[in-house]
């Protein structure tokens, strides 16, 4: 699904009305009975609803849906703010249906506004401005959001939290946003809705399809995309009657050190969970026996080191190669890192503390391949490209490493984000805040290892592997709950979520 941007937004209500023979107010209705709906599903008649609505487009659907509102007998009322004295064509126009119908709960706010009191029990409906905010909200708006946000009710907001940019809010003045409860949005979602620090205005939010020209958003050029699962289903191979571990690939894993064999055990686990044909774990003296314990179906290749990964290895043998989970930071590590992935040919994946080595030696970012996969955290990536104040900062930057590296970064979190070389942006849906535990990275490792090694590309591993990987994060919260799910319990729920993925349920 593509992510559009404000201005694209408004392109797209204008190429609709020219194209597919619906007047502009026409489609402001269906954009109202939408809302509406959503409405009436959540709240009951008992519910008084306190509508502000601002002069433009944005408050002509919060006017259009008042008046519906109205008309299945809920108690409403309307603050209209029109400073300057002048609404845009169709707010007008519902300024006079809600009038014609009866209405006269209406206040058209010029200069003085005296708030009404706002109880626990109203919904507010916040329809101040949407995508045509062109400047962060200042003076009396500014004064009627603190208020909103100040009143114990539930808010509704209206294609976005009025305030509150579509995508880059760095210069923004967080205190003038409204913090929705609800985000009713039209037709597809913001970008700023996928950051972390805007859930504090977004809250909970749900796309309202108004029948926006399907043309205009197949032809729209954007960076942004979330993944569908129709996007994922449609990369698996099918494998052959006669295919053997041949077919599937060698997986070498180099992972682990003293106290952190765990690291290399769940990326071992989710590798052969994820379909390669052999893996080999190269790991320190000290973890073997665990690991041959643990994974008996992975291979171990002792390290010359008793503790640590100190030695590069032969990679002739491989078709996909990861290194970081639990490496540890020993500067022997680190060298023997850079020295691995100097002319590594076979597709690489790098994670943790082989993320964590570039922190400290920054000089030898060129020695990463090209293509290559790299899977920082927030932290990770910061200790590369430098402390970042907000998300599209921080997406910002990786785009910029992804596009110098010309390699493939995703960037993990809630709505972890593939970033490919030439700056496009997956955004991940599946997965949940019970995945947020130790390991759960060096799960994503092995998993995105399987698929190397079988072949699939470095984008379509990195997007399928996301993919699968939230999947089973959410059937195993399903199965234990978010608070005592575990990175193990992930791997265990790997096998249902394949299935489910491969449609062979
Ligand atoms: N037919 C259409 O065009 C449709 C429009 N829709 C709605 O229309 C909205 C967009 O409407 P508009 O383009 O009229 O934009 P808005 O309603 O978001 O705001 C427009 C007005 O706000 C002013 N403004 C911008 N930033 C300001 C600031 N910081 N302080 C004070 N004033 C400011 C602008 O000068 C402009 O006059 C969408 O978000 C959506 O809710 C939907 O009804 C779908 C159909
Ligand atoms: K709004």
């Amino acid at each position: 699904m593509k992510i559009l941007s404000c201005t694209q937004q408004k392109e797209a209500d204008t190429y609709t009305i020219a194209h597919e023979s619906i007047s502009s107010i026409d489609l402001m209705e269906k954009a109202a009975t939408l809302i509406t709906e959503a409405i009436c599903k959540r709240w009951d008649k008992s519910h008084r609803i306190v509508v502000f609505a601002g002069a433009g487009n944005n408050g002509g659907d919060a006017v259009a849906v008042a008046r519906m509102l109205f008309q299945k007998n809920y108690d409403v009322e309307v603050y209209l703010f029109n400073i300057k004295g002048s609404l845009s064509e169709e707010c007008h126009t519902n300024v006079l249906r809600l009038a014609e119908c009866g209405f006269q709960k209406y206040t058209e706010v010029s200069t003085q506004f005296d708030p009404p009191k706002l109880t626990e029990h109203d919904i507010v409906i916040d329809g101040l401005f949407g995508s045509g905010l062109n400047k962060p909200l200042s003076g009396g708006f500014a004064a009627v959001v603190k208020y909103i946000n100040a009143a114990p009710s539930t808010v509704v907001s209206i294609d976005i939290p009025s305030g509150l940019m579509g995508e880059d809010n760095s210069y923004n003045i967080r205190q003038n946003i409204i913090q929705a409860d609800l985000t009713l949005s039209i037709q597809l979602p913001k970008l700023s809705f996928l950051f972390a620090e805007n859930e504090e205005f977004v809250g909970e939010w749900e796309l309202l399809d108004i029948g926006i020209s399907q043309t205009f958003i197949e032809e729209a050029q954007t960076p942004y995309l979330i993944t569908e699962p129709q996007d994922v289903t449609t990369l698996i191979k099918p494998r052959s009657r006669f295919a053997h571990k041949g077919n599937f690939g060698h997986a070498l894993l180099i992972a682990g050190s003293y106290g952190m064999a765990g690291a290399s055990i769940l990326a071992a686990k989710a590798c052969l969970r994820s379909g390669a044909g052999l893996l080999t774990v190269h790991a320190p003296v000290c973890n073997h026996n665990l690991i041959q314990t643990c994974v008996p179906e992975a291979l171990v290749q002792d390290d010359i080191h008793e503790h640590y990964f100190a030695e590069p290895v032969d990679i002739d043998s491989y078709q996909a190669i990861a290194i970081g989970p639990g490496l540890g930071q020993e500067e022997d590590t680190a060298l023997a890192t850079l020295e691995q992935i100097k002319n590594c040919y076979i597709p690489l994946i790098l994670d943790a503390d082989a993320l964590n080595i570039f922190g400290t030696h920054r000089n030898h970012l060129n020695k990463i391949p090209k293509r290559s996969i790299l899977t920082p955290h927030v932290k990770e990536l910061e200790r590369i490209v430098g402390r970042c104040s907000n998300s599209y900062e921080r997406l910002s930057k990786a785009k910029e490493l992804a596009n110098y590296l010309q390699c493939y970064i995703i960037l993990k979190g809630a709505w972890s984000t593939v970033i490919t070389p030439d700056g496009n942006c997956f955004f991940n849906p599946t997965g949940n805040p019970g995945m947020a535990t130790g390991g759960s990275g060096d799960v994503l490792t092995g998993i995105l290892t399987a698929l190397l090694a079988q072949g699939y590309t470095q984008e379509e591993s990195c997007k399928l592997g996301t993919y699968i990987h939230g999947l089973a994060g959410d059937i195993a919260s399903q199965r234990m709950g978010e608070i005592s799910m575990t990175a193990n319990d992930i791997i265990d729920a790997l096998p249902e979520a394949w299935k489910i993925i491969t449609k062979t349920k």
